[in-house]
């Protein structure tokens, strides 16, 4: 997350750290979201490549134990069979991970709630992003959980000439687009979206520019959580 600040820990329970091993050791690469108490929710190019994954809750900063942490294994990865991993401007950047046991829910780990199927924001309708990510262009991952203020931008504005023109499509959520973005490392996390005083999932981080994380008229791009409503019912009732 570039700008924004730290977030009061815990205050975003349903954020998770997808961390890969490497040698003895587990790594963050991305975000996601607990949307089921055996479920995850992420972007289907954070787990293009198959890896000993493990999921870690109620987390802070990744780099410590503060003992509120839930460390889960990973029993199935399902990305979304319409996914091409040459083509993040195509969309379908969603997975789900089905975890190896539930998640215990407390005041440090709770559910994300997921918007109704199709439904889109207004714009400029308030949202944060949150994350683990690079906190510049080129820059190291946060140890803490970054908060920033990102407003959604819509697809008219979003689709425009200057700012992402074709690249974004409608199953897509752009927010930001200023000094605040999303960066390397904050991908398949929520975008946290304010609707009727509730905190929404409406997005999961998928791309920004290659030009830079928060280049100008760039917005941060999510995959639009609404779009995806009957595949992730249908994923996490059949199994
Ligand atoms: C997994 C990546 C997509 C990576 N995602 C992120 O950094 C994320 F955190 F925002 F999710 C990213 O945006 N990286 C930059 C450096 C990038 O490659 N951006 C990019 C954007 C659009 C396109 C285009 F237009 F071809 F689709 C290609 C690359």
């Amino acid at each position: 997350v570039v700008g924004g600040e730290v977030a009061r820990a815990n205050s975003w329970p349903w954020q998770i750290s997808l961390q890969y091993k490497s040698g003895s050791n587990y790594y963050h690469t991305c975000g996601g979201t607990l949307i089921k108490r055996g479920w995850v929710m992420t972007a289907a190019h954070c787990v293009d490549r198959s890896r000993t994954w493990r999921v870690v809750l109620g987390d802070h900063n990744i780099n410590t134990h503060e003992g509120r942490e839930q460390y889960m294994s990973v029993s199935r990865v399902y990305i979304h069979p319409n996914w091409n991993t040459n083509n993040v401007a195509g969309g379908w950047d969603i997975a789900l991970l089905r975890l190896s046991s539930e998640a215990t829910l407390n005041n440090y780990v709770q559910l994300a709630t997921l918007p109704p199927s199709n439904q889109v924001l207004p714009h400029n309708n308030p949202c944060y992003i949150t994350g683990w990510g690079r906190t510049q262009t080129g820059g190291q991952l946060s140890a803490q959980l970054k908060q920033a203020s990102l407003p959604v931008v819509d697809h008219n504005t979003c689709s425009s000439y200057g700012w992402w023109g074709s690249t974004v499509k409608s199953s897509m959520v752009c927010a930001g687009g200023y000094s605040e973005s999303g960066c390397q490392g904050d991908s398949g996390g929520p975008l946290n979206c304010s609707v009727n005083g509730k905190w929404v999932v409406h997005g999961v981080t998928s791309f920004v520019s290659a030009s830079g994380c928060n280049a100008y008229k760039k917005p941060t791009v999510f995959t639009r959580a609404s779009a995806y409503i009957s595949w992730m019912n249908s994923v996490s009732t059949i199994t």
